[in-house]
């Protein structure tokens, strides 16, 4: 029985590949129930419960004086993980243009997106939905179509991206570039290890961006549009449209904490602590918390675009733990170093575990 209803998935799932039209294609065709590998086990709440407290995600304002900034990062790294950059300096135009660039290529006539349908990278991208890490009760595939492409090392080859969206989202790269070098001073700053320490220890690139899209849904609590999970990043910048469907893990980051809805802020980029930051880095001083996509309309399609930071230094003698100026007798090193080719491959890109946590963790008497 069990093993006719995993050859039924492993067939719908390659068939569903073989269509080359994403998540959105079903939904052209006119889907009004979910498909069996896109169910969940656990239907999921379309709001967060009311909190006592109401919660809203930090922000943090570029264009006070720079101590300021300083401490706003440091109190929203240690303790919610994620904040709202405001004021950061890159134009609105340009974030825009991104998200529409986004929206058009994932909304262009299904033979002229089919051609690009890859799961794995063709020169610099791929475009798919990208299925979930195996997981108990999680459902094969996400309601998420993603366009990824790679902007490094090296120049990247997206001369097969349509003209409107390739310009676009290579001038939201490059102005998010300097956002980043930006963001990786500030955060240097607050672990209190001085403006250039980041840098100089693994230069900080964006390289790696990922254009979501989640069309609307017929059966919205039926799915999920990406599972609860960790970003495996220094740290990544989120440009969303106003749709929501972002939550967050509130609490000490452990499985018992509730999860809350974050607001889109108009003109602000969302900035997350990823785990490698929290680990090769911080030794535990920044907070990489869990989030997940729930979808929320059976109308509109959400689009974002997330930007991962990550340290270009990726030689095999390229080792990163977390700064000795941040290891003392009472805080030892809470995990051992590791090359960024180990940590990628220790999880998959878009892995939703913490395995990797675990793995690099230092067990006690080490
Ligand atoms: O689309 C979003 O808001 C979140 C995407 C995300 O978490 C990711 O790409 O890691
Ligand atoms: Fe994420």
């Amino acid at each position: 029985m069990a093993a006719t209803k995993d050859h039924d998935a492993a067939a719908a799932l390659a068939a569903f590949h073989e269509s080359r039209a994403g998540v959105r294609g079903l939904v052209e065709s006119g889907v009004n129930a979910v498909p069996p590998i896109f169910l969940t086990a656990s239907p999921q709440p379309q709001s967060s419960p009311p909190t006592p407290a109401a919660f809203s995600i930090p922000a943090v304002d570029f264009s006070l004086p720079r101590s300021d900034t300083v401490a706003l990062v440091r109190a929203a790294a240690r303790s919610c993980g994620f904040f709202h950059a405001i004021n950061h300096g890159v134009p609105s135009g340009t974030v825009a243009s991104a998200i529409t660039a986004a929206r058009a290529f994932h909304e262009q006539p299904r033979a002229a997106r089919s051609a690009f349908y890859s799961m794995e990278p063709v020169g610099a991208v791929a475009y798919s939905t990208i299925p979930n890490a195996p997981q108990q009760g999680a459902p094969v595939l996400p309601w998420r179509d993603t366009l990824r492409v790679r902007f490094g090392p090296g120049e990247p080859d997206l001369g097969r991206l349509p003209a409107a969206c390739r310009d676009a989202l290579r001038e939201y790269q490059r102005s998010l570039t300097a956002f980043g070098k930006e963001m990786a001073g500030l955060l240097s700053e607050a672990l209190g290890v001085g403006a250039e320490r980041l840098e100089e220890a693994m230069r900080v690139e964006g390289w790696l961006m990922a254009c979501h899209y989640y069309p609307p849904c017929p059966e919205p609590e039926r799915v999920v549009g990406s599972l609860e999970h960790t970003d495996p990043s220094l740290f990544t910048v989120l440009a969303q449209d106003g749709v929501g469907g972002l939550q967050v893990r509130r609490g000490d980051g452990g499985a018992g904490g509730e999860w809350v809805d974050v607001a889109p802020v108009n003109g602000a980029l969302l900035v997350n602590i990823g785990d490698v930051l929290k680990q090769a880095v911080s030794n535990d001083e920044l907070k990489s918390v869990e989030h997940r996509m729930v979808i929320k309309s059976t109308q509109d399609a959400r689009v974002s675009i997330a930007l991962f930071f990550n340290p270009a230094k990726r030689g095999a003698s390229d080792h990163f733990g977390p700064l000795p100026e941040l290891v003392t007798a009472e805080k030892p090193a809470q995990y051992r170093s590791f090359t960024v080719p180990e940590f990628m491959s220790s999880r998959r890109e878009y892995g939703h575990s913490r395995s990797s946590i675990e793995r690099f963790k230092m067990s006690s008497g080490q």
